[in-house]
């Protein structure tokens, strides 16, 4: 049986995830945190989660993980057949994780752990989101899937680094990035409304605290 290695707090994690639960695809969690185990690298060179361990070998990047999911469990599929409407998924799904996940992410080290993070950081950062809310202004069109009736890979990859900014932007700046996207608040609260979202969510709450502690105790 494939194995998702990672932590319930991760959103990369729950991205793939919320893949494998919607697929119906049967797995087996096993519970690891970064850094704890060197002998986790030989699964995940990076030493990052998530990862799968398939009857082939192991596999890290999420994104690369959802790319072979949808090829080796194509039933419920969630990439369009269409190649250029595939591309325009990919794209959407490549610009969640630029310009709103991995910005955000730099202000981790104080929203998680209260390690300042400097004011150049913070305004970089802002700028970078600033101009990925306007990029997904001008491409997200909610109806009410990113990409019309259908869900795709592209609103679970959205949720998933919505959450990382959202957490971050509004610690660091007060912002509220979901309110400068129009339709992005009644895609967010579609998507968190449903049943695989509520239990990874729920997932995450009860892993907050033990995983907030544990990062203050490695700062
Ligand atoms: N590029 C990786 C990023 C995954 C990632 O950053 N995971 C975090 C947990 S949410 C992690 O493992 N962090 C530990 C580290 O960066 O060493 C992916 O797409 O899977």
């Amino acid at each position: 049986m494939l194995k998702l290695y990672g932590f319930a707090v991760s959103n990369y994690f729950n991205m793939v995830k919320h893949v494998l639960l919607y697929k119906g695809v049967e797995f087996e969690e096993v519970l690891t945190f970064p850094g704890m185990d060197p002998a986790y690298n030989s699964k995940s060179p990076m030493g990052k989660v998530p990862s799968i361990e398939t009857e082939h070998g192991c596999l890290a990047e999420s994104s690369v993980i959802l790319s072979y999911l949808e090829a080796a469990y194509p039933a419920r599929p969630l990439l369009p057949a269409d190649e250029w409407q595939r591309a325009k998924v990919g794209e959407l799904m490549k610009m969640a994780e630029l310009y709103f996940e991995l910005p955000a992410r730099r202000l981790f080290p104080e929203v998680l752990a209260g390690k300042k993070v400097s004011d150049d950081v913070k305004a970089e950062v802002r700028e970078t989101i600033t101009k990925g809310c306007q990029a997904l202004a001008l491409l997200a069109k909610p109806a009410p899937y990113m990409f019309g009736e259908a869900m795709t890979m592209a609103d679970v990859a959205l949720r998933y680094c919505l959450l990382t900014c959202k957490l971050a932007t509004g610690a660091i700046y007060k912002w509220d990035v979901v309110a400068d996207v129009p339709g992005l608040r009644e895609w967010d609260e579609m998507m968190a409304a449903s049943d695989i979202s509520k239990q990874l969510d729920q997932a995450m709450q009860e892993g907050m605290a033990s995983f907030l502690e544990a990062v203050k105790a490695k700062a």
